[in-house]
Parts: structure tokens; C-alpha cells; sequence
């Protein structure tokens, strides 16, 4: 059942009461209901976010801030990036960010999961322990051109019969020989057949969470909310914000903090239900923190200074905050077959679109991007003396990311009216930098402080710079010659000084917040190893803000992978 008024479920009882209908509040609300528990999903967003959110190419239109289905925060100025700020989307809706975010799809590496294993000091968290959950996540198909694709993924190590649909790329740029050509002409891009095979190391095709006859969006709603929706024990409600968690008890001399406080807005009635077993915090890495605030839980003395009484002062809250960096390097190509073709000639627009509904085919198939790369820093490297290797050497777990994609990207600038080009992006994935996420005031309506703290360590901008002069070498291959015309803008830094303007200045984001409110290693943190929130009872957190560090990734895979983890915590917990 799906309610949008709160009054609906006012005298219900329920067993589980799961905040946040996103990636990890998706998983858990469909694995409990497996059960015979009852479980209430509270959702502050809307139901969908319009005709062609599912529509792959046209994912990226939907954020940032172009509609109700995006909580539209910004981020405080940024004191590495020349003091600038900009848009900070997150879905608010059914499925959450995976309903817009732009459907990569990676599983991380083996050294990054045995290193949260290693943090947390619980074996069940490593990359083998993992693996039965990914392959429990993910359902492989076809790409949309049915191309062969041996030599594109491994098979044995897919999931085929899981929730979320993946897939390959199913339509062919003129990128896709060059960037494959480059990997045997020059040294330290080797190809990787499957970079969501625990190695992530190397150049390969993307895997993306589409699927479908006419390929679609594979959001949490569609792989585990929907195939839900008929079981007796679900209840979902939109449109209602949870604004706080409560006390209700003790459970021996822990705070009991089952209760859970609701109104669908700031002039409406305020509701308070009680989960018999448990209440699951799955508002993702700015909501969770800001719930877990608002309720007293989190730093007493910042509290204090906003006007909300402490109840567990658990002083790391919110201040963990980790994101990757983004900076798009554009260059002007040879070619009459970009993204550009498309946005400056309407006629063809709709033919793309013809074609895509009525045959399933077509650039309209494809995220925004067909080959990534994941690459690490050498060993040797001068930057390793500065500051130490955040991924401690692990020879799987990739420093930067590489995205090659078939037209202008660019998050703060305009496209050029003229010109075709290609843009290689470069992504800190391993970043050491951390900030916060603060309340603004003690109204549960106001968006919270959110510092991501892009490259605030030094480290991290050193290993930036790393990642730009690799973009800039990665297009000198043979492979190029006669389709790459130059760079676009400050890309034709070549100067220290130069490179540093063109990061500082031109930087954004992959909106990939994490690890906001972390398993830590008992000395830091905000949750336990098994997900539950520090010094309280019945309280846990099942989303991306628990990692203890950002994922060498994009997110939603390892969102995915540890909520299918989380699922199975729970039901032992409870004999379920
Ligand atoms: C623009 C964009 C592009 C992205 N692209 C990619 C990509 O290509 N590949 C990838 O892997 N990842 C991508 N991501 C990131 C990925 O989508 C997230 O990492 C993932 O969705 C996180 O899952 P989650 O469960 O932590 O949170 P979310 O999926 O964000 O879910 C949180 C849910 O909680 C709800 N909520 C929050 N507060 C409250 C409250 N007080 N009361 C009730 N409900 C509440 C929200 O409305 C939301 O529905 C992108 C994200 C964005 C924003």
C-alpha cells in the first residue's frame, strides 16, 4: 500500500519503521517483508519524477535542482575551489538519488572492502564476504544492440539474477576504438575486462543500472520497491518528512530510540508512531546525520549552539563527511557525431527519441558515458612523501577515475554554441579530505550546513593534479591523431601554476556524499560494525553515510551491496 497522508497509518502497528525510500532503505524494506514483519517506509519525496526519468540518456537532466524530486541543497563555500559553491542535488522520491542519479554502476575493489574490514574490525565486510551480495544485487542483461560482448565483461564473476538490471553499453561512439586503442599504445592504462571483478584496476566498458526491451533506469524503486508493492506487510508513505527519532524506553541501560516522529509539512500535524523492533535510518549521507541531530544525537556542544538538547552525544555525527571530486576536461574533436549533434538540431532529437520508443535503440540507450577507468598513483610517486598513500598500497583500489564521454561535460559551464568535442573527466576516488554535515537551526525544514570539503587536504589535491596530467596524456596516443583537435579553455594548462587555476576554478562534484555518520573503529565513529547507532538501542543506520571511508566508486553499487548485507543482519538479529 502507498499513502501520502500521514493520517493513513496513524493507529497502524508496525514491526519496522524504515526512513527513506533510496538505495538502502529500498533493499531493507523488500529483504524484512521477505519476512512476515511488518514494515512502514517513510519517504519525505514524491512518487516519480516525471515521464523521462527512466529515459537513460536524459538521466542528467533531472539534477541538479530542476524539480520537487531534488532536495535542492548547496554547499558551503569552498575554500579549496576558490571559495565557490554550487548545487548539491539528492533524490527526493521513491528510490531516492538512484531514481536520478546517472546509473554507473561499480562494485568498488577487494582492497577497498577488506579496508572496511579492516576498519571496523569485522570480517563480514570484506570483498570475499561481500561477494554473495552483489551477485544477490544485480541481474546482468543484454546491451541494447545485443553487440557481442565477450572480452567486455567476465561472466563468472555477474550477478544474473538479482534486482537491479546492469548492462553494458548497447549503442557505439566514436570514442569507444580510440579509447580501447589506447590501452595497447601507451603504458599504464591496461584493459580491464571487469572492473567490477574486485580489481578494478585499468580501462574497460561500463557497467550502467539499465536494462529492459526498451532499455530503462534501474532505480531502487523499480528493482526492489515495486516487485514489493503487493506484499501484505509493506506500507509505504510519501510526501511526509521524518523530522525526528525519539526515546521510548530502556532496553536494559541503553536509550530505547524506537519512536519516530512524521508531519507531511511545517504547517501540518505532527504524528509519533513506535516500531515494536526497530526503526532503520536509511535518509542517506545529508538526511541521516541531520535526523540523527535533530533527535539530541550527535556533538552536545554544536547542538547546544542551535537551540537542540542532547540526548546521546556522540561527537563525531555528521563530521565525517567524505565526496569525490570531479574536473572535466574538455576537448574539441573532428567529428559531426557528439552529444552536440543532438542539442543544436532538434529534427534529430526526435528521430533519437522515435527511434528509441519504438525499437529500443540508439544513443537514447546509454548513460553519459561507455568506457571509465580506474588507475593508481605509482608507488614512487614524489606526492607519497608529502602525505601517506590512503589506500595503503592495496594494488586493486584505484586513486583517481578517468570518464571518457562523447561531448561537452561541464557542471558549471555552459556548452560551446560551437564546436564538437570529448570530455575526459578525472575523479578522486580516494580522497582523505573530510567535513560535515551541521543543523542550520533546530527546525527539521531548514537544509542542514553541508561542507563535502573538496580537496581541503593537500593530498588530495596533489593526487588531482596527478589525475588531470593523466587526462591530458591519455589523448596523446597514436589513437587520437586526426580526431582530436585541442583543449578547450584552462585544459591547456601545462604549468604548475596553471593546472592548479584550472582545478581550483573549474572542479565540482561526482555528488557522491558518504560516510557521513560511520562505522567507525570504536575510537571514532557514529555506528557499530553491525550497523546500529552508538550508546542508544533499536536504532541503525542502512545507507551510504555508515561506510567508514567514500568508496573508490560510483556509490549506489556499495549502497546496494551493504544493504543486502545489512538485510541479513537484521533478520538474524531478530530470528526473522
Ligand atoms: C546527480 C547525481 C548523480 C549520481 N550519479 C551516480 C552514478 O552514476 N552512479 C552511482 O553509482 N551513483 C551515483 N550517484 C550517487 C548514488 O545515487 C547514491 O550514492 C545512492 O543513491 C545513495 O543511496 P542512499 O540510500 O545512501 O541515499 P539515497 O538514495 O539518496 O536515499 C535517501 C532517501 O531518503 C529520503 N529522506 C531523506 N531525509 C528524509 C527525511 N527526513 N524523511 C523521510 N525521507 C527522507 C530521501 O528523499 C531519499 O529518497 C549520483 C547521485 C546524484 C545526486
Amino acid at each position: 500500500r502507498v499513502f501520502t497522508d500521514p493520517q493513513q497509518v496513524a493507529n497502524e502497528t508496525y514491526d519496522f519503521i524504515v526512513i527513506g525510500a533510496g538505495v538502502g532503505g529500498s533493499v531493507v524494506a523488500n529483504r524484512l517483508t521477505e519476512t512476515s514483519a511488518r514494515v512502514l517506509m517513510i519517504e519525505a519525496g514524491v512518487f516519480q519524477a516525471g515521464i523521462n526519468e527512466d529515459i537513460p540518456f536524459f538521466g542528467p537532466l533531472l539534477a541538479p535542482n530542476v524539480g520537487p524530486w531534488d532536495w535542492n541543497y548547496t554547499i558551503v563555500p569552498q575554500v579549496a575551489l576558490n571559495n565557490r559553491t554550487f548545487p548539491y542535488p539528492r533524490g527526493r522520491l521513491l528510490g531516492g538519488s538512484s531514481s536520478l542519479n546517472y546509473m554507473v554502476y561499480n562494485t568498488a575493489s577487494r582492497d577497498y572492502f577488506d579496508l572496511v574490514a579492516n576498519i571496523t574490525n569485522d570480517e563480514g565486510w570484506t570483498w570475499d564476504s561481500l561477494v554473495p551480495y552483489m551477485m544477490k544485487a544485480q541481474r546482468f542483461t543484454p546491451p541494447a544492440d545485443r553487440h557481442n560482448i565477450s572480452g567486455e565483461f567476465i561472466p563468472a564473476v555477474t550477478g544474473f539474477s538479482g534486482n537491479v538490471l546492469v548492462s553494458l553499453p548497447g549503442y557505439a561512439t566514436e570514442l569507444d576504438p580510440r579509447v580501447l586503442e589506447t590501452t595497447s599504445q601507451l603504458e599504464g592504462y591496461p584493459y580491464n575486462e571487469d572492473m567490477n571483478s574486485g580489481d578494478q584496476i585499468g580501462i574497460g566498458w561500463v557497467y550502467s543500472s539499465i536494462g529492459g526491451t526498451i532499455p530503462k533506469r534501474s532505480s531502487s524503486a523499480s528493482a526492489y520497491l515495486i516487485p514489493a508493492s503487493d506484499r501484505y506487510n509493506l506500507d509505504v508513505l510519501i510526501q511526509t518528512q521524518v523530522t525526528k527519532v525519539f526515546n521510548t524506553g530502556l532496553n536494559g541501560s541503553q536509550a530505547l530510540f524506537t519512536g519516530v516522529q512524521f508531519s507531511a509539512g511545517p504547517d501540518q500535524p505532527v504524528y509519533n508512531l513506535t516500531a515494536s523492533k526497530e526503526v532503520i535510518l536509511s535518509a542517506g549521507s545529508i538526511g541521516t546525520p541531520q535526523i540523527l541531530m535533530l533527535s539530541g544525537i550527535g556533538d552536545a556542544s554544536d547542538l547546544a549552539q542551535v537551540g537542540v538538547e542532547s540526548t546521546v552525544n556522540i561527537p563525531d555525527v555528521g563530521k565525517t563527511l567524505q565526496d569525490h571530486p570531479l574536473l572535466p576536461n574538455q576537448f574539441f574533436v573532428n567529428s559531426n557525431n557528439t552529444w552536440e549533434a543532438a542539442k543544436r538540431n532538434a529534427t534529430l532529437a526526435e528521430e533519437q527519441l522515435a527511434l528509441y520508443n519504438s525499437t529500443g535503440t540508439g544513443p537514447l540507450v546509454d548513460t553519459v558515458c561507455n568506457h571509465i577507468g580506474w588507475l593508481r598513483i605509482p608507488d614512487n610517486s614524489s606526492i607519497w612523501e608529502t602525505a601517506p598513500d590512503p589506500t595503503f598500497g592495496g594494488p586493486t583500489y584505484a586513486h583517481y577515475e578517468l570518464v571518457f564521454s562523447n561531448g561537452f561535460v561541464g557542471p558549471i559551464q555552459a556548452t560551446p554554441d560551437e564546436g564538437a568535442f570529448m570530455t575526459v573527466i578525472s575523479n578522486l576516488v580516494s580522497p582523505v579530505s573530510r567535513g560535515f554535515v551541521k543543523l542550520n537551526s533546530s527546525s527539521p525544514w531548514d537544509s542542514p550546513l553541508i561542507d563535502p570539503a573538496f580537496l581541503k587536504e593537500d593530498i588530495d589535491f596533489l593526487m588531482m593534479r596527478e589525475a588531470f596530467k593523466s587526462a591530458v596524456n591519455f589523448v596523446t596516443a597514436p589513437a587520437w591523431k586526426d580526431y582530436l583537435i585541442g583543449p578547450f579553455g584552462t585544459v591547456n594548462a601545462t604549468t604548475d601554476e596553471e593546472i592548479e587555476e584550472h582545478i581550483r576554478s573549474i572542479t565540482t562534484t561526482v555528488w557522491h556524499p558518504m560516510s557521513s555518520a560511520a562505522m567507525g573503529n570504536g575510537t571514532w565513529g557514529t555506528a557499530s560494525s553491525n550497523l546500529t547507532v552508538l550508546g542508544v538501542s533499536g536504532l541503525r543506520i542502512v545507507d551510504g553515510s555508515v561506510l567508514p571511508i567514500i568508496p573508490p566508486a560510483h556509490t549506489e553499487a556499495p549502497v546496494y551491496i551493504i544493504a543486502e548485507r545489512a538485510a541479513d543482519i537484521i533478520k538474524a538479529s531478530w530470528g526473522l
